[in-house]
Formats: structure tokens, C-alpha cells, sequence
């Protein structure tokens, strides 16, 4: 059973309160907001938190000020610093305070709600395994802790008081429906419905009559009036999923749309007023189906009012780990066996470049807590499970990811044709790569064409020969980097 409690949130960034205060709510915790340290005095006149977040930078002063005697009035109170100014100066302070956590900005939802769970003594201290020590479940939908997800959270954050069209970008499975809805459910309008739409899963003709509804004998098998998404989703949010292949026709009619306010059933000539908030989302580059004339660019600037990106999973490793362990829990709770991710197999998770983002990792996890029998996934268990494709980056012995590379280059050429009687792989190969090698080995001496004929082992004109046939000029590598 979780303990609750009240808290007091200080913080001038109206942003900040909502999230804040929402995450504990959803907990059970009684939350009050205040902006300033003049707000904060009022409000504990009359009333004492059992635990006190606040921020440093107020609009009246420095919120550590007052703190430690905040505590000696009130010694089973616990305060959470929050601060911006990430400074070892801030956390010393804090501590000194009598402060029983310090956070800095930006920080992790989750981080900040165990906190509070900490301050009120409500871990039960049930969690032998160490891995639970960095679970991040506790109810958020988003789980990591990389600079990227936190500048996501940010956003999110200053979203949620406002309607602001959105626009998720990023691969396949990296998140963004699960960003949509987190800012549906954490935003002032997440008692009404969230609506999904996925434009690439709906055939084209199709596409109008779901969003906009259709009436009776607008087409053959239209037996009676449907309302479409815009008209589902009305008071709450519409997400439009895969956006970049929206056929131009019902783009023209989704822009009217916005425009208005106004939805028209397929059939129908009654316009009906619709109260939505529109999150869409693309793994496309719209700007360059604009200029292709496939995506129209006032649509585009409607939709993208505030752009959200998230990056790859292999841009942000350190949430690789965190996630997996998450997946694992969640499969726990969903019933199955419950395991464990040893160290080993966690560092191999790290190294491999994930081509299908979250959702890859947590078809894997999610397989793994079924089909393995043991508690502890290893790494040679995962060895097994990954798919065909990945490459080992940071990790292994260089010679090793190299091979891999190659064999994934020659299969990748086979499998799509491109090898013919026309064409020479083992030249197509070489054109890729003895290039690198002889730049990399040239920078290294500075240019100098025969203590790298020497590294190489070749003949110095043949060095030449080759060096005019990929068109590389030594002197400009002498210059060169190494990147
Ligand atoms: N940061 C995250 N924390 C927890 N789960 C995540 C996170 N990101 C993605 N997931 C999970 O990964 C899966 C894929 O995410 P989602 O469907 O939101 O991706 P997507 O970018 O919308 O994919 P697509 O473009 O293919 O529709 C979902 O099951 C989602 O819950």
C-alpha cells in the first residue's frame, strides 16, 4: 500500500506546477502550487506540507532563504529543491538547508515523484534487486532520463495549458504516439476522448469519410450517418498519425477544417462545429514533400505550431537500459514471469543501434520475459533473440563490427538486386572503403606519401595511382581531422 501525502509546489513557471502537480496527483499525493516565496509564507501560514518542493530562482528571491528555518518550525516536514542553476554551489547549499533532495533542472518527472514518495518513507524497502533501483515506473507514460527526452518533457510541459497545434517527428517507434497521448492525459482536456487516426493504415479513398463522417448513401455501403474523428474526438484531442501520407485532396479539406472549425460529412451539407486538439505526427521530411508537391505548405504551417522531436533510440543510449528494465516490469505486471537484466546482457543492449527505435526493444523484452526460463536475461540469451541487421557499434572487437558491416552491405546489396552482371561488388565494396583507409592512414603522417605507402604496405606509386583514381588530393589531408 502507497503512503500519501500533501505537498506544496513552488515554482514560478506556471509550466512546471501543472506537470508537477499533476504527476503527484496521479499518485494520490494533495498538491497545492505556489509562484513566489510570498505566495509559499501565505499559504503555510495556514497550512503545512509534508513535503515542500520549491524552486531557487523565485520571482521575490532566493527560495533556499528561509529554508532552514522553514525546518526547524516544522521538523517532519521534508523540502525537495528544485534549481536551473546546476551548480555544485546550489546542491551544497540545498544540503545545507537541511534539504532532503535536490534536483536540478531540467529534471525527470519520474525522478522527482520517487522522490516525494521517498520524503513521505513509502518505498518498502520490498525491492531486493538492485535493478529496481533505477525502475522507472511509477505511472508516468514516458520513461527516460537522456538530455533529449528531457527537453521532451519540457515542451510537453509548456503545452498541456494550451491548445497549441503539435507536431511529433521522429522514426518509426520512437515514441510518438505515446507523446500524444501523454499530453492528452496530463493536459486540461483529458476527460474528454483521445482519437487516433493513422493515415497510412486507411485506404486512400477512405480517408475523408473517417475523418470528417459520411451520411447515409454518401457512397455504396454508407447505410447510415457516421460521425467521423473530428466528431468522436470533439472537446478532446484528434492525433493524426503518419501525416506525410495524407492524399493532397483531404489535406485541402483538413486545412478547411482548421480553418473553419467546421466539419462537413462526406454527403453532407450541414456543417457541425468541432472543439479539438490537433497532435499530428510523421517519420517523413515534410519540408521535402512540399517541395515535391505532395504535402501542402500551408497545412504544414498549421500543424507544425510547436514542433516536437524525438531522436532515435540510439541517439539517446543512456534511456536504452531504463527502458528495457521498464518493458520488463510492465510484462511483470502483465502477468509473466518476472526477470531480471544482467550487466552483461544490459551493456550488449547499449551497443546495438535499434533500426525500430522503443517499440524494437520492447517486442525483444517482452519476448524475452516469455520464451526465456531462467530469471536473469544474459547476454548471450539476447545474442540470440537480436534480429538480423543490428550492429554492434561501441563495443567488440573492431575486426568483428567490421565483418558484421560487410556481411550486412553484401547481403543488403543481394537481397535488392543490385548485384548483376553489370555491376562488381568486390569493386563496389573496395570504392567504399579504401577510400577511408587511405585518407585515415595519410592524415596520420601528415600527408606524407611514403611513410604511408610504408603503413600500408604498398608500392608508393601504386599509392598515387590510387589516390588520383578516388580523386583525393594528399595535400588537403594533410589538414584532416581524423573524424
Ligand atoms: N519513452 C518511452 N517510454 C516508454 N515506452 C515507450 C517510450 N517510447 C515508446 N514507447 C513504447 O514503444 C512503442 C512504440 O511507440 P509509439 O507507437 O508511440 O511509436 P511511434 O513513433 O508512434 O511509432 P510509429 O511511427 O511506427 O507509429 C509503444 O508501445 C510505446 O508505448
Amino acid at each position: 500500500m502507497k503512503a500519501t501525502g500533501s505537498v506544496l509546489v513552488v515554482d514560478d513557471d506556471p509550466a512546471i506546477c501543472v506537470v508537477v502537480g499533476e504527476a503527484l496527483r496521479r499518485q494520490g499525493h494533495k498538491v497545492k502550487t505556489a509562484a513566489s516565496i510570498r505566495e509559499r509564507s501565505a499559504l503555510m501560514d495556514s497550512f503545512t506540507p509534508d513535503v515542500l518542493i520549491t524552486d531557487v530562482m523565485l520571482p521575490d528571491g532566493d527560495g533556499l532563504e528561509g529554508v532552514a528555518d522553514i525546518l526547524v518550525a516544522r521538523p517532519r516536514m521534508n523540502v525537495i529543491i528544485l534549481s536551473a542553476q546546476n551548480t555544485l554551489n546550489t546542491a551544497i547549499r540545498a544540503t545545507e538547508k537541511g534539504a532532503f533532495e535536490y534536483l536540478p533542472k531540467p529534471f525527470d518527472l519520474n525522478e522527482l515523484t520517487r522522490a516525494v514518495a521517498d520524503a513521505l518513507g513509502t518505498r518498502d524497502g520490498s525491492e531486493g534487486n538492485p535493478d529496481d533501483a533505477v525502475l522507472p515506473n511509477d505511472g508516468m507514460p514516458l520513461v527516460g532520463r537522456s538530455p533529449a527526452m528531457q527537453e521532451v518533457y519540457r515542451t510537453i510541459a509548456r503545452v498541456l495549458s494550451n491548445d497549441l497545434s503539435i507536431l511529433v517527428l521522429g522514426e518509426s517507434g520512437t515514441g510518438k504516439e505515446l507523446v500524444a497521448e501523454a499530453i492528452h492525459s496530463l493536459g486540461q482536456r483529458r476527460t474528454k476522448p483521445f482519437v487516433a487516426i493513422n493515415m497510412a493504415a486507411i485506404p486512400r479513398e477512405l480517408i475523408e469519410a473517417e475523418l470528417f463522417g459520411y451520411e447515409k448513401g454518401a457512397f455504396t455501403g454508407a447505410s447510415a450517418r457516421t460521425a467521423g474523428k473530428f466528431e468522436q474526438a470533439q472537446g478532446g484531442t484528434l492525433f493524426l498519425d503518419e501525416i506525410g501520407d495524407m492524399p493532397m485532396e483531404a489535406q485541402t479539406r483538413l486545412l478547411r477544417v482548421l480553418q473553419s472549425g467546421e466539419v462537413t460529412t462526406v454527403g453532407g451539407s450541414k456543417p457541425v462545429r468541432v472543439n479539438v486538439r490537433i497532435i499530428a505526427a510523421t517519420n517523413k521530411d515534410l519540408p521535402q514533400l512540399i517541395d515535391e508537391g505532395r504535402f501542402r505548405q500551408d497545412l504544414y504551417y498549421r500543424l507544425n505550431v510547436v514542433p516536437i522531436d524525438l531522436p532515435p533510440l540510439r541517439e539517446r543510449r543512456e534511456d536504452v537500459v531504463l527502458l528495457a528494465r521498464h518493458f520488463l516490469e510492465r510484462a511483470a505486471q502483465d502477468g509473466l514471469p518476472r526477470k531480471a537484466l544482467a550487466e552483461d546482457a544490459a551493456q550488449l543492449l547499449m551497443t546495438w543501434h535499434w533500426p525500430g527505435n522503443v517499440r524494437e526493444l520492447q517486442n525483444i523484452m517482452q519476448r524475452l520475459a516469455v520464451l526465456t526460463r531462467e530469471n536473469m536475461i544474459t547476454a548471450e540469451m539476447l545474442r540470440s533473440m537480436l534480429p538480423l541487421g543490428a550492429v554492434p557499434q561501441d563495443q567488440g572487437a573492431p575486426a568483428e563490427q567490421l565483418a558484421h558491416v560487410v556481411r550486412d552491405w553484401t547481403k543488403r546489396q543481394l537481397g535488392i538486386g543490385l548485384a548483376s552482371p553489370q555491376r562488381a561488388l568486390h569493386d563496389d565494396l573496395l570504392r567504399v572503403v579504401e577510400p577511408v583507409l587511405l585518407q585515415e592512414v595519410l592524415a596520420s603522417v601528415d600527408g606524407n606519401q611514403i611513410r604511408a605507402a610504408g603503413l600500408l604496405g604498398i608500392n608508393r606509386n601504386t599509392l598515387r595511382k590510387k589516390l588520383t583514381d578516388y580523386g583525393l588530393d594528399p595535400l588537403r589531408l594533410r589538414a584532416h581531422d581524423g573524424s
